[in-house]
């Protein structure tokens, strides 16, 4: 999918909302355990329930990787339900020398037919770049991540007031383009949205940490969006989790409605 698409779609559903599905066989409500793919059943009413809202769908692999042959098969059913007009991403995590990212990028855009895959950036150059040479299809560079690890690594200060994430940034505009490179940012790092826009001021941004990690949707809206929108603002647990009785995938589309509502506003606002 091109930037023109997914702004469209932005546009139309006034919404920038990634729904997350990170399906943990262990939170699956007990009526759906007994068929014969729950976790693609519960992929299924979630993504019924909540396309209306989302412009994206974001499987976190490790979900369905854990579960072996088993979990691919789950994952391949889902891609293959996910509306074509709706952003897809692999949060694989990726990255690794040339000739082994060219697999993983074989895997995620080939083998299966994702837009988009997030990617490590500490390999360098040789490990983001195979990634980069299909068309319409995106890398999503860890930038700065939510987690509380992040500072082990990604504040190191470099010297001449640049710190390890401001470079990644920096690096990854020599390597793709707006219209083939999109960046992490956690909304826990809604603070630092001023300076990642100083660097990239017209990339996508990939923002996780809304709902269940804290984050604040106001604050990555107001200094986060540019005039293509520029975010996809991602939450997991907060959306498929809302309930874990028979009416899941009702609180689920319940909870995705409210942070869509929200973002309509901000849309209205800041665009
Ligand atoms: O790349 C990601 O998606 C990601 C980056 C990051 O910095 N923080 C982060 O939480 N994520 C992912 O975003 C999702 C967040 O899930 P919830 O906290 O349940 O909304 C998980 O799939 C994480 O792996």
């Amino acid at each position: 999918m091109n930037r023109a698409s997914l702004f469209e779609q932005i546009q139309k559903k006034k919404s920038f909302l990634c729904v997350g599905l990170d399906t943990d066989i262990k939170k699956i409500p007990s009526h759906l355990l007994d068929t014969e793919d729950p976790v693609f059943e519960f992929n299924k009413a979630i993504i019924d329930a909540t396309k209306e809202f989302a412009v994206a769908y974001k499987p976190n692999i490790a979900f369905y990787e854990s579960l072996g042959a088993e979990g691919w098969k789950s994952l391949e059913k889902t891609l293959n339900y996910i509306p074509k007009e709706i952003f897809t991403i692999a949060d694989a995590k990726r990255g690794d020398i040339g000739n082994t990212s060219g697999l993983y990028a074989r895997a995620f855009f080939e083998n299966m037919s994702f837009d988009s895959v997030t990617v490590a950036p500490y390999m360098g150059e040789d490990s983001v770049t195979p990634f980069l040479g299909y068309d319409n299809k995106w890398v999503i560079l860890l930038g700065l991540t939510s987690n509380q690890g992040s500072f082990d690594f990604q504040h190191c200060d470099l010297g001449k007031n640049e710190a390890l994430w401001q470079r990644v940034l920096k690096k990854g505009k020599e390597w793709g383009t707006e219209d083939n490179m999109m960046y992490v940012v956690g909304a826990t790092r809604a603070d630092m949205l001023k300076k990642v826009r100083e660097i990239i001021p017209d990339h996508f941004l990939l923002v996780p940490g809304v709902g269940a990690q804290g984050g604040s949707l106001q604050k990555v809206a107001e200094a986060g969006m540019n005039d293509h929108c520029g975010l996809l603002v991602n939450s997991s647990r907060g959306i498929i989790y809302a309930s874990n009785g028979e009416d899941f995938a009702d609180k689920a589309a319940e909870a995705a409605q409210t942070l869509q509502k929200e973002m309509a506003e901000y849309l209205e606002k800041y665009l």
